[in-house]
């Protein structure tokens, strides 16, 4: 291996599974180290000589990180969001970095539909009452998709793909993207039946609203008391984008108003405060990292939450798990792909 050839890459927040598979797929003029912690601090290997930082959502990428590894020229996330690195402190410092975009959107989307669905036919106290040997029926009357408005902010990726399987339910569709010019009937496949619309049109009309938006300035606390003022009453929403997409303490004013009936959330505003502690009774399917949230969304009785696992299937995985090395090797023989400017 030449001294030019070798290519020193850090990565953080990786499942111990997911390590091993990526190891077997690494460059041999590559040199791996890996930190089981998301947060990078000063004592982690490489700090010297690292080019590669590849990170995960739950590693901040700030001023802070980047002056302890001088040597850094990509930063290469294995998610398709970006809130969690700061673009302008990585462009003043001339590192390039990159993404991978579409990894994952059936994973998202369909996780989106779950957490519908569970909300819809009350999933989880249905199954506790079953579990307790309770065969009975009452208090647990649901509500169909079909004929009900879905309300998809941001028709991306995972938008899109939601807008699919909800014209498979027989869901009215309608979407807000500032990207696409209101009263738009989207009659081009794969999505034909979407109807484009204002926001003021998608917050009033909407019997369940789906976020698909990224965190950036502009987004944050994009549903905020004003906008849950405005909302369809009854209505049921649903977030697989990001926590920092909802003022929390506004979505449970909504609630108690009975503006929102329920909600289905895979991300929480405050999903990245650091437990010491590594949760136990995870039902036997392997807890790997210490990450615990503190909400009383947690432990309200009309709200299903899941801990950000949208994105955490075996094909999502595997995908980004290619992806990341074809972005870092396309990088270091030149050619960026991927890339991510600042919004
Ligand atoms: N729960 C999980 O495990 C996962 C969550 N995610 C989250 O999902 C988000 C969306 O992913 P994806 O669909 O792939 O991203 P995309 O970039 O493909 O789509 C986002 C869409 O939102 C639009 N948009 C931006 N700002 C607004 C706004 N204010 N109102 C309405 N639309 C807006 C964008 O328009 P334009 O392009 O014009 O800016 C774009 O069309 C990610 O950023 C990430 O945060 C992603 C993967 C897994
Ligand atoms: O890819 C992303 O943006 C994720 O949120 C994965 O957890």
């Amino acid at each position: 291996m030449t001294a030019q050839n070798r290519l020193s890459v850090l990565f953080s927040d990786i499942a111990p599974a997911d390590q091993a598979a990526l190891q077997q797929r690494l460059p041999t003029h590559w040199h791996a180290h890996f930190v089981q912690n998301e947060r990078l601090v000063v004592s982690d290997v490489g700090d010297e000589d690292t080019e590669v930082l590849c990170v995960f959502v739950r590693t901040r990428v700030d001023e802070s990180v980047l002056r302890l590894r001088p040597r850094v020229r990509l930063v290469a996330t294995r998610s398709a969001g970006f809130d969690h690195i700061d673009l302008q402190a990585c462009r003043r410092r001339g590192i390039a970095v990159c993404h991978v975009p579409d990894y994952g959107s059936a994973s998202v989307a369909e996780h989106a539909f779950a957490l519908l669905l569970g909300v819809a036919r009350h999933l989880t106290q249905a199954h506790e009452r079953a579990r307790q040997g309770s065969f009975a029926y009452r208090g647990l009357t649901g509500f169909e998709l079909e004929g009900k408005a879905l309300g998809i902010v941001g028709l991306g990726r995972i938008g899109r793909h939601v807008a699919r399987i909800a014209l498979g339910f027989g869901m009215e569709v309608l979407a807000y993207d500032p990207a696409l010019a209101p009263s738009l009937d989207i009659t081009a496949a794969p999505i034909a039946g979407v109807r484009v619309v204002t926001w003021e049109q998608i917050l009033q009309s909407s019997d369940v609203l789906s976020l698909h938006v990224p965190a950036t300035q502009a987004t944050h606390h994009l549903l905020d008391g004003q906008a849950f003022a405005r909302m369809k009453p009854g209505m049921v929403l649903i977030n697989t984008a990001r926590g920092a997409l909802i003022d929390e303490a506004a979505l449970l004013h909504a609630l108690e108003a009975g503006t929102v009936a329920a909600a289905g959330l895979d991300v929480l505003e405050q999903e990245g405060d650091l437990s010491p502690e590594v949760p136990t009774g995870c039902g036997g399917l392997g807890c790997d990292t210490g990450w615990s949230a503190s909400s009383p969304l947690l432990t309200h009785p009309r709200v299903l939450v899941t801990p950000h696992v949208g994105f955490n299937t075996s094909e999502a995985i595997a995908r980004i798990l290619d992806e990341t090395i074809s972005n870092i090797a396309a990088w270091h023989a030149g050619r960026l792909r991927n890339r991510l400017d600042e919004p």
